[in-house]
């Protein structure tokens, strides 16, 4: 496999194809699968409540394999001494083999008044809003229609109760590829979900239904999931590890690369700057910022460690053509080069980026008005030497491939970007929430860190700023933009546990840089 650290995201049939190989071929019986899920959900509300002796846990349970799980959560929290109470949307005819085994093994063990047939969302209310958390086992990978009736209404108590929320799996009534809603869905805090990653718990609105995402193993053979056929990818914190260079005892600046980022104009020299720090915080050994002249000094008072060219530049105070030439030599003599933070869209600045990108033969990263630039005319990037990493975030992507919106971008990002990626020989970084990284070859990751927090001004110059430290160190374009945008996530979350996510800003994630870095084990 060519992304050992990453984990495969998997469609609802890929993973039902694992658990039934992992049952037949290895051996390992449905119901043990099931009690290691259990077990997965009630460490993790442990984690998230402590002890659970005396808590009030409400169970509601469907009548598939996702039910079965409830049933064992069940028993296991009984055993703890939580207070449980079990409400099945089935009898026990009903239910699957598997589960129906787990229902007689819960009633054996906490005897038959732990569970109660579920008949209205009334017979409920008090008992949900009084619970410590809620565990939804109403539907997993089964789901296969539109919610309605009594499963419903069961998604309607949880939602309305607002207490903790834990979904065994998957949110019931999301679908588990698309991640759209069918019908009803329930809103969890929490998905503790079994074997792999569900790709519908990272799109549309799979991503706030989720909440938090859990991997349980449950002890699926490795060499079935190398068998897997998925191009989808998860981020992880042990990939980011292997992709950071060491420092060496005997390294220099010049070991880490020189990082060269084109832009600036009047009123942005934050852009520029932000993206320059956050090169130097990601580990780049030296970054030299071209800038129109005039705010050269502007930019040379906000910096102390990055370095300052001053550039031609119209009267707007934007670059100008005639920077061509001088900035071609600056591209020529760094490692890597980002293009775009704050440079504006007056037309000779626009014709100055395209003339650059024509020639690019460096590792770059394209980002805000060197993407602008860019906008309807992508062909242009068929000439770049090495493919370039562009950073859309949807609208820029919607403008680059044309006849598109933000909106409709956001309906299929994986789809959007692997298309683009591969159409343009590129590598493709499209923002937002669950920020997806594409490349030329078809392969996807998808970023699991980052809040809504980081919805706020320059976080994107910081993130190029990172992306282009990484590529100035050697590291490899698609390493590159996956590691970056982890560690950038990471940086903002680790931000918003001290700080919160409203008062958060671009500078805080720079700040945090070096706490994600040593919290990956990569410092
Ligand atoms: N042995 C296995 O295959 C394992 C399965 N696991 C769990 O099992 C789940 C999958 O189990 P199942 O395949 O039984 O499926 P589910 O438990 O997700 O649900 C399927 C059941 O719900 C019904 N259903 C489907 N759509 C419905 C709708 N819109 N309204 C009402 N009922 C609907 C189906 O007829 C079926 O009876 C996973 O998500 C996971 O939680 C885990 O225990 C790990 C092992
Ligand atoms: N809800 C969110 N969850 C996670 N990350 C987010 C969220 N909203 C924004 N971000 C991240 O913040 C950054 C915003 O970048 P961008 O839109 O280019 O902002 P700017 O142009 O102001 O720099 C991206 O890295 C994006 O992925
Ligand atoms: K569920």
């Amino acid at each position: 496999m060519k992304y050992p650290a990453m984990r495969l995201i998997v469609t609802a049939a890929q993973m039902q194809a694992l658990d039934r190989r992992t049952i037949e071929e290895a051996g390992v019986p449905g119901t043990m699968l099931m009690e290691r899920a259990g077990a997965g959900v009630v460490t993790s509300l442990e984690q998230q409540l402590g002890p659970l002796r005396g808590k009030l846990i409400t169970i509601l349970c469907g009548k598939g394999n996702n039910g079965g799980d409830g049933f064992v959560v069940a028993r296991l929290l009984h055993k703890q001494r939580a207070k449980v109470h079990v409400f099945t949307l089935a009898p026990a005819a009903d239910l699957s083999r598997d589960a129906a085994r787990m229902y007689r093994q819960l009633i054996r063990t906490a005897g038959k008044a732990i569970v109660k047939p579920f008949s209205s969302t009334s017979q409920l209310q008090t008992i949900l809003s009084d619970s410590d958390a809620i565990i939804d086992a109403l539907l997993g990978t089964g789901l296969a229609t539109p919610v309605t009736g009594r499963y419903a209404e069961a998604i309607d108590g949880i939602n309305q109760a607002q207490r903790l929320t834990v979904a065994v799996d998957l949110p019931s009534g999301i679908h588990a590829d698309t991640g759209a809603v069918l019908g009803r869905a329930v809103k969890a805090d929490l998905t503790v979900t079994f074997g792999l990653p569900k790709l519908g718990l990272f799109q549309n609105q799979g991503i706030d239904h989720a909440g938090r995402v859990e991997i349980v193993d449950i002890g699926i053979p490795p060499a079935y999931v190398d068998a897997v056929e998925s191009r989808i990818r998860l981020i992880t914190a042990p990939f980011v590890r292997t992709v950071v260079p060491p420092r060496r005892l005997s390294s220099h600046k010049g070991t880490f690369g020189h990082a060269g980022i084109i832009a600036g104009s009047v009123g942005k020299t934050g852009a520029a700057a932000m993206a320059a720090q956050a090169a130097l915080r990601i580990g780049a050994g030296l970054v030299t910022v071209a800038i129109p002249a005039s705010v050269n000094d502007v930019l040379e008072a906000k910096l102390l460690e990055v370095m300052t060219i001053p550039m031609p530049e119209t009267t707007a105070r934007t670059l100008s053509r005639a920077a061509l030439d001088r900035l071609k030599d600056f591209i020529n003599t760094r490692t890597a080069v980002a293009i775009g933070p704050g440079l504006s869209t007056h037309p000779e600045t626009v014709a100055l980026v395209q003339a650059l990108v024509r020639q690019l033969d460096r590792p770059s990263v394209l980002d805000a008005d060197a993407l602008n630039a860019l906008a309807g005319r992508a062909a242009l990037l068929a000439e770049c030497a090495i493919p370039p990493i562009l950073t859309p975030h949807p609208g820029e992507m919607a403008r680059l491939v044309t006849k598109s919106s933000a909106q409709s971008v956001n309906e299929d990002r994986i789809g959007t970007a692997t298309r683009f990626a591969q159409a343009h020989r590129c590598y493709l970084v499209l923002k937002g929430a669950r920020t997806v990284i594409a490349g030329p070859d078809g392969m996807a990751a998808i970023c699991p860190t980052g809040n809504p927090g980081m919805a706020t001004a320059g976080t994107g110059d910081v993130l190029t700023g990172m992306i282009t430290g990484l590529l100035a160190q050697g590291v490899a374009s698609w390493e590159a933009a996956c590691a970056a945008t982890y560690v950038h996530g990471l940086a903002g979350d680790l931000a918003a546990e001290t700080i919160g996510q409203t008062s958060l800003i671009a500078r805080d994630i720079i700040d945090h840089i070096p706490y994600a870095l040593t919290n990956i084990g990569s410092a």
